[in-house]
C-alpha cells in the first residue's frame, strides 16, 4: 500500500506554505502588538502624569504618535518591516525611560524579554536576519541597562511606588510572553492542520486523494462484508483533452468530482485516485444494492454538459465505466477487482457497471 507521499504533494504543500509565508505571516500578530504597545504607553504614562514625570509624558507622547503610524501602516501594507519598527521602537521606548529617567529599578527595561517570544512570533520565520536584529537588541539593550554607571536617573522613585510599577510591569511582561507564545503554537497548529489537509485531498477536485482513501480503507471494520467498493474511470477522456484542450478536460474532472461528491451518502468517501480514475468505498452496500447504485451513477453521468468558458453554446458530454467489488479485509485485492471489473465494462462497450 502506497502511503508514501509524492514528489508533487510535497512541492505543492511547499508553494502552499511558501505563499503563506510571504502574504499574510505574522499580519494579525503585528496589528495585536500594535493595539498592545499602544494600550501599555497609555497606561504607564498615565502612571508618570500622576507622579508628574512630565519629561517621561511627553516622550510617551511621541511614543504613542508613532505607534498610531506603525498600526495604521500595518493595516494598509504588508508587515515586514512595521513588526521590526514596532519592536525596536517599543525597545528603544523602554530603554531610554530606564537609562536616563528612572533606573533599573521599577524594572521596565524587562519589557525587553517580553520582545523575544514575540519577535518570534510576529516575524516572518523566512526573515531569520531580521529576528535575529531584533532579539540580539533586546539582550544587548537589557545587559546594558543593568550594567550602565555613567547616567544616573533624573526622577527618584519612592520605594512602594517601585512596587507597584514592579508588579504592573511583571504583569504585562508575563501576558505579553504568553501571549505571543499562546498564538505561536495557535500558528503552528494550523499550519500543521493544512499539512494535513494539503496531504490527503486533491488539489484540482478537492476531493480525497489515493492515500486518504486507503488510509480510510484501513479503517474500515470489512467483518460483516457489506461494503463495496467503486471503481470509475471517465471514458474516452484523452478525446475530450485532445478536441477541447487540457482546460476543458479539467473541467470535466471537477463536475465528474461534483457528481461523485453527491452521489456519496453520509459515511461514504469518494477519491480521485489520479488521472480520470475514481473510487468509492458504499458503506452498507452489498452486491446487488452496489450494482443498482453504480448503474444510476452511470445514467446521471451520461446526462452531465459541461459549458466550455467562453464558449457556452458548445456543451461537453462525458460517459464512466464501473467496476465493483466486495470490501474485504485484503483491500488491494478488493481495488485490483474492482479495476479488473472496470476494465470488463470498458471492454464490454463503456458506459456500464460490472461486479466482480
Ligand atoms: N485535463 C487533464 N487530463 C488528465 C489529467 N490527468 C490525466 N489526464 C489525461 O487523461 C488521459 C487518460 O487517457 P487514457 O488513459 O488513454 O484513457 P481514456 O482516453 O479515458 O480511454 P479509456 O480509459 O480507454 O476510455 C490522458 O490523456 C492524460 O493526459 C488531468 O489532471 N487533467
Amino acid at each position: 500500500m502506497n502511503k508514501l507521499i509524492s514528489v508533487e504533494e510535497i512541492r505543492t504543500m511547499l508553494q502552499y506554505l511558501k505563499a503563506v509565508g510571504n502574504t499574510d505571516y505574522g499580519v494579525r500578530e503585528t496589528r495585536l502588538l500594535g493595539l498592545c504597545l499602544l494600550i501599555a504607553t497609555l497606561s504607564f504614562g498615565f502612571i508618570f502624569y500622576q507622579l508628574g514625570f512630565t519629561a517621561i509624558v511627553q516622550m510617551d507622547c511621541v511614543y504613542f504618535l508613532l505607534y498610531m503610524g506603525l498600526l495604521y501602516g500595518s493595516l494598509k501594507s504588508d508587515s515586514r518591516i512595521i513588526n521590526e519598527l514596532m519592536l525596536l521602537s517599543s525597545l528603544s521606548q523602554v530603554l531610554i525611560i530606564t537609562i536616563f529617567f528612572i533606573g533599573t529599578g521599577p524594572g521596565l527595561h524587562l519589557y525587553s524579554i517580553g520582545m523575544i517570544p514575540t519577535a518570534y512570533v510576529v516575524i516572518d520565520p523566512h526573515y531569520t536576519k531580521q529576528r535575529m536584529r531584533v532579539i540580539s537588541c533586546c539582550i544587548i539593550g537589557l545587559v546594558f541597562a543593568e550594567t550602565q554607571t555613567f547616567f544616573s536617573p533624573i526622577y527618584t522613585i519612592a520605594e512602594n511606588i517601585q512596587y507597584i510599577l514592579k508588579a504592573s510591569v511583571t504583569f504585562s511582561v508575563s501576558f505579553m510572553v504568553f501571549g505571543f507564545y499562546y498564538l505561536f503554537f495557535n500558528d503552528i497548529e494550523r499550519q500543521s492542520n493544512m499539512l494535513k489537509h494539503l496531504s490527503e485531498i486533491d488539489e484540482l477536485t478537492q476531493l480525497a486523494n489515493r492515500r486518504h482513501f486507503m488510509n480510510v480503507l484501513d479503517n474500515v471494520s470489512c467483518s460483516s462484508k457489506q461494503h463495496s467498493l467503486l471503481f470509475i474511470d471517465l471514458d474516452h477522456f484523452k478525446l475530450i483533452n485532445d478536441n477541447y484542450g487540457h482546460i476543458v478536460g479539467d473541467d470535466v474532472l471537477i463536475d465528474a468530482s461534483r457528481v461523485l461528491r453527491d452521489f456519496c451518502s453520509d459515511g461514504e468517501i469518494v477519491a480521485r485516485l489520479g488521472g480520470e480514475e475514481f473510487a468509492i468505498l458504499l458503506i452498507n452496500n452489498p452486491r446487488q444494492s452496489a450494482i443498482a447504485r453504480a448503474t444510476s451513477l452511470c445514467k446521471s453521468i451520461e446526462t452531465r454538459q459541461v459549458p466550455i468558458k467562453g464558449k457556452s453554446e458548445v456543451l461537453v458530454s462525458y460517459t464512466a465505466s464501473i467496476g465493483v467489488s466486495n470490501l474485504t479485509n485484503d483491500i488491494n485485492h478488493s481495488l485490483s477487482l474492482a479495476d479488473d471489473a472496470m476494465y470488463l465494462a470498458k471492454q464490454q462497450g463503456r458506459n456500464q457497471a460490472i461486479f466482480l
